[in-house]
């Protein structure tokens, strides 16, 4: 198989395969029930290549940690094969542990560590010197802002700065497949952006990362592809644009009240928004947006508008898409 050098972030080099040669991972026809219970997963089929950000998107329950746990050989399906680098996962488990650094929703093996310790120790897990592994958690913890933290046990930090150590010690070791579930969950605002920064980086670098996210409106911006989830099926696979472009020419209109919605409304809006309070939002074709909008402005209504916004559809539209219909 060819290869090439990738330089990381971190510092280190090591072969990755391109972009453009055979895929990291390869799925097809996934299928998994947890006893009696609805399948989780359901003819789920996709390919990850390096040098990617692949979301896994879905709702609550959607299969999504069901699904990255088969990519790292923790569950064996009941169907259909998951291949890592050409080779089925389940008949050489080995393969995942020497490539994949995965990230679980929630991590307590390290809690008795130190930041730096735990970055250091899992880096030589990954087969780096001493000396190097030193080195290597040293940039990671600057890249995160995480020296101010570094000798502090991990059990002992608060619920976000926890999750960022956990973060640091998945990109230790420079794998060239990278499986996160949640990553971001329970940090700020800005250490969301540092996070996706280094993820950005090492996509670049040509590591192949497989994320899973909540934080829809922020991956946007790192995600390559996409596969949305629904009740365990495949309910959208391809890029963020691609999977916007299928929502036709509707937009989104967001309405804020004041207090109490007015009446009467247009029907076309209160029998379509969801409402949630005194926030209303609704999808509806462009043109009907707009003639709807300018009535809501023109008519009474607008005195008791709070604010409003008029917008193209995100990827977190195409989530809710099937909800909504
Ligand atoms: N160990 C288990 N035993 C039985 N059912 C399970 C188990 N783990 C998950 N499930 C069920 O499988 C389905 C998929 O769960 P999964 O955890 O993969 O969803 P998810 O998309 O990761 O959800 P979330 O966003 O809440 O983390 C759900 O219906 C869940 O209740």
């Amino acid at each position: 198989m060819p290869v090439s050098q990738y330089a990381t972030a971190a510092g280190a080099t090591f072969d990755a395969v391109k972009a453009d040669d055979c895929p990291l991972y390869e799925v097809a026809g996934l299928g998994k029930s947890y006893g009696d219970a609805a399948r989780a997963l359901d003819g789920v089929g996709f390919e990850v290549r390096a040098g990617e950000v692949f979301g896994v998107l879905g709702r609550n329950g959607a299969g999504k940690s069901t699904l990255v746990r088969h990519l790292v050989g923790l569950l064996r399906p009941d169907a259909g094969t998951v291949r890592l680098l050409g080779t089925e996962i389940g008949q050489e488990p080995r393969k995942a542990a020497e490539h994949v650094a995965y990230l679980p929703q929630a991590e307590s093996a390290l809690s008795d560590m130190s930041v730096r310790v735990a970055v250091e120790t899992t880096a030589r897990l990954r087969g780096i010197r001493r000396k190097q592994a030193r080195g290597e958690a040293a940039r990671l913890l600057d890249e995160l802002a995480l020296t101010p933290l570094a000798d502090r046990r991990i059990g002992r930090l608060s619920g976000g700065q926890r999750r960022l150590a956990e973060v640091a010690t998945a990109l230790a070791g420079d794998r060239r497949v990278l499986v996160l579930d949640e990553p971001t969950t329970g940090l700020d605002v800005d250490t969301r952006h540092r996070v996706w920064g280094a993820l950005r980086r090492r996509r670049d670098a040509g590591v192949a990362i497989v994320l899973v996210t909540h934080n829809v409106a922020e991956a946007e911006t790192v995600l390559d592809r996409v596969l949305v989830l629904r009740g365990g099926r495949m309910a959208g696979y391809d890029t963020p644009g691609g999977l916007k472009a299928e929502l036709g020419d509707d937009v989104r209109l967001d309405l804020a009240w004041r207090d109490v919605p007015p009446e009467p409304l247009p029907e076309a809006i209160t029998a379509r928004a969801v409402m949630s309070g005194r926030r209303w939002s609704l999808r509806l074709p462009s043109a009907e947006a707009r003639g709807l909008l300018s009535e809501l402005l023109d008519g009474p209504a607008f005195a008791a508008l709070d604010d409003f916004t008029l917008r193209t559809p995100s990827l977190e539209d195409v989530l809710l898409a099937g909800e909504e219909q």
